[in-house]
């Protein structure tokens, strides 16, 4: 398995192949082409010299006769952890502010509207370990944590909706953990927060021992640059979990993860992909990078022999549209800031051409209701339309 060494598929296919090929190759792999963005070279020379990757695309929209283009900027955030996993906890969630602050300047040069971070981006993927101190340390509160209010600040100078997925501590439920994204708009406030709906139990991957699945349904945000949901990370491998979201309103769906190669990097370009087709949205898949090394050896399981590293995070984080284009993914190997410019009149443009979210999902709903699996989401129960599927 390719570690830090193999930068990315497309380099590879650039660098292999002759140009009517890689031409060809890329209209089958990724759809219609994104043009590319022309961002301010101040943006560049600030990212090279934080040392990080900077790309951006567009995708295309026709033009409508009684609507407006609804024309968005989303910027996705890869990263590694800056300090070893040993270092004492305060000093790492504040170079990861750090990070992520410069990360963010450069967004903001971009024009960026709306920015995600990786999944439990405040902290080293420690869930593997099992271990409770000192891990538990980087747990939040949602509403008013320290990293919360470092993002309202983002917020509020840059005009950027930040959708941050931190570890959250509920001290007014009993301290309970969850995994979590809070969502913060561009004026600053707290819009709400959404939790993992899918916990994996898949080798080291056992987050269950600190968090177990969210009780908040599928809620999807109403920004002032479109509605936002947030599918994180495990939760990208249940298309249930998608639809639900696509169903209650959501044009973009953000998938934040934390995610190895040996076990995910063959589905990684598949599955927030086809969400974005099954469901007529535009979705965003970040995974953060490189490797990570904990003080004391684990195992999960799985017959592996114990070990202190997780594997290698691939980052390749990309966005993909409703018309089933999709960006170029970030570097495998190193930190990156994507910045994509959406039309999300694409989304309806789309569904009047294929029309998945028709017929075919009133099925899908029906079967679901029978099964008693939507009563926890609540939104649309009443009001959508069911049709007889199994007479
Ligand atoms: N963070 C997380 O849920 N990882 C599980 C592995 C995967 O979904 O690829």
């Amino acid at each position: 398995m390719a570690g830090a060494g193999f930068e990315s598929l497309e380099r590879c296919l650039e660098k292999h192949l002759p140009l009517a090929d890689l031409q060809e190759v890329k209209r089958i792999l990724y759809g219609k082409e994104t043009r590319k963005l022309d961002l301010p070279s101040r943006a560049f020379e600030a990212a090279s010299k934080g040392d990080f990757e900077l790309q951006g695309y567009a995708f295309q929209a026709l033009t409508e006769q009684q609507r407006r283009p609804r024309t968005v900027r989303m910027g996705l955030v890869q990263n590694r952890t800056p300090l070893p996993a040993d270092t004492p906890v305060v000093k790492q969630v504040t170079a990861l502010h750090r990070r992520i602050e410069a990360i963010v300047e450069v967004a903001a040069m971009c024009g960026v509207n709306i920015i995600c971070f990786q999944e439990a981006w405040t902290m080293p993927f420690a869930f593997c370990t099992r271990e409770k101190l000192p891990w538990t340390e980087f747990a939040e509160s949602a509403e008013d944590g320290p990293t919360t209010k470092f993002c309202q600040e983002l917020a509020r100078k840059h005009d950027m909706v930040v959708v941050s997925p931190i570890l959250e501590r509920d001290t007014e439920h009993g301290d309970i953990l969850w995994n979590t994204a809070v969502v913060i708009s561009n004026s600053g406030a707290v819009l709400g927060k959404t939790r993992k709906n899918h916990i994996p139990r898949v080798g080291d991957f056992n987050e269950s021992t600190y968090y177990m699945e969210g009780n908040l349904g599928h809620p999807v945000f109403q920004t002032q640059f479109g509605r936002i949901a947030v599918n994180i990370c495990y939760g990208r491998h249940h298309p249930l979990n998608w639809l639900m979201y696509s169903i209650n309103g959501a044009e973009v769906i953000f998938n934040p993860s934390a995610t190895i190669g040996v076990l995910s990097e063959s589905l990684w370009p598949i599955e927030a992909r086809n969400a974005a087709i099954a469901n007529h949205c535009f979705t965003c898949a970040i995974n953060r990078v490189g490797e990570e090394l904990f003080p004391n050896e684990f195992t999960s399981g799985d017959g592996k022999k114990a070990h202190r590293d997780f594997g290698y995070f691939y980052g390749s984080s990309y966005v993909a549209a409703p018309d089933g284009s999709r960006t170029p993914g970030l570097s495998r190997n190193r930190d990156g800031l994507l910045v994509t410019e959406l039309d999300l009149n694409l989304c309806r443009q789309v569904n009047d051409i294929w029309g998945f979210k028709d017929r075919s999902q009133e099925m899908e709903f029906t079967v679901l209701k029978s099964m008693n699996v939507l009563s926890r989401t609540g939104k649309n129960l009443t009001s959508y339309p069911t049709c007889k599927l199994m007479s």
